[in-house]
């Protein structure tokens, strides 16, 4: 089926995807919200980008989803579940908000045009790969605020790496959704709430493991600033934070206290992780 980089869209073949520089071992179907142009103040935007990443974050915010002719059920299933994903999200962000003690609605200027994102992920086994270092999805954080993750019941894949250290597998639960926080609730909340490092690593043979990540994110014009002082004993650091820094020039300057456009972050997110730029 048909791909759009530049749009963020559409298909991506096996080991198109990067992280860190290396070639993920998934195939994927990428969808993006669909804005209208006059849903994002990109003239506000401008004044925190030059010119040209201004031209590639409209190019990315404004193309249009791609869809598989076949099979015809997928477009309107797949539309119903990122419609109640966008619910759950809202929902998760005025719990968000009473958890820092604020009104339920107080997100909701950040979120009430949410530049969503969903991927349905397909991950042949990695077939021996795994010892040339290859990942099915190497370590990242995601970039947004929450992710809701469906995954089959395919057995240890997914992994996430907790406060100490270590690698621990998350194992399907019928039914149940696996939860991540991403980059940008991340900084909002201070650092209170850490964006959770998470990989996968698909060695079962005879197995074609699928899962679907619908990523809850802000406005792309939302400018997130931290909503309270870090806690006492965290100094911002350039690189103990647990965050991943393949690309993240937005980010940096914001774990560093200053505010940071959405976008911005997710342009700078999506234009590293493709083999071809
Ligand atoms: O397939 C999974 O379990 C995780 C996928 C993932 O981490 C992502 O797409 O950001
Ligand atoms: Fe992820």
């Amino acid at each position: 089926m048909a791909s759009d980089p530049a749009g963020g869209r559409g298909y991506q073949r096996l080991g198109e995807n990067v992280t860190e520089g290396r070639p993920d071992w998934h195939e994927a179907i990428d969808f993006l919200a669909e804005p209208g142009e006059g849903d994002i103040d990109f003239d506000g935007l401008g004044a925190w980008v030059g010119a040209a990443k201004l031209r590639g974050m409209r190019r990315l915010a404004l193309s249009r989803n791609l869809w598989p002719p076949q099979p015809a059920a997928l477009r309107p299933a797949a539309e119903a579940h990122f419609a109640r994903m966008r619910v759950l999200g809202q929902a998760l962000m005025d719990a968000t908000a009473q958890a820092f003690g604020l009104p339920p609605d107080h997100l909701a200027p950040l979120v009430d045009r949410s530049f969503w994102v969903a991927r349905i992920i397909g991950y042949p086994p990695l077939g021996g790969r795994e010892a040339d270092g290859v990942e099915s999805c190497g370590e990242h954080t995601d970039y947004g605020w929450w992710t809701l993750l469906s995954q089959d019941e395919t057995p240890g894949a997914l992994e996430v790496r907790t406060a100490a250290g270590d690698w621990t597998t998350v194992e399907p639960l019928p039914g149940a959704f696996v939860v991540n926080l991403g980059d940008m609730l991340h900084v909002w909340s201070g650092r209170r709430f850490k964006a959770t490092p998470h990989r996968v690593r698909q060695t079962q043979v005879g197995c074609y493991r699928t899962s679907v990540a619908f990523f809850f994110e802000p406005n792309f014009d939302a400018v997130i600033r931290p909503v309270g002082a870090p806690p006492r004993d965290e100094a911002p650091s350039a690189c103990g934070d647990g965050l991943s820094r393949d690309s993240d020039r937005a980010l940096d300057r914001a774990l560093g206290g200053a505010p940071i456009a959405y976008g911005e972050h997710l342009f700078d997110k999506i234009s590293s992780n493709f083999s071809f730029q």
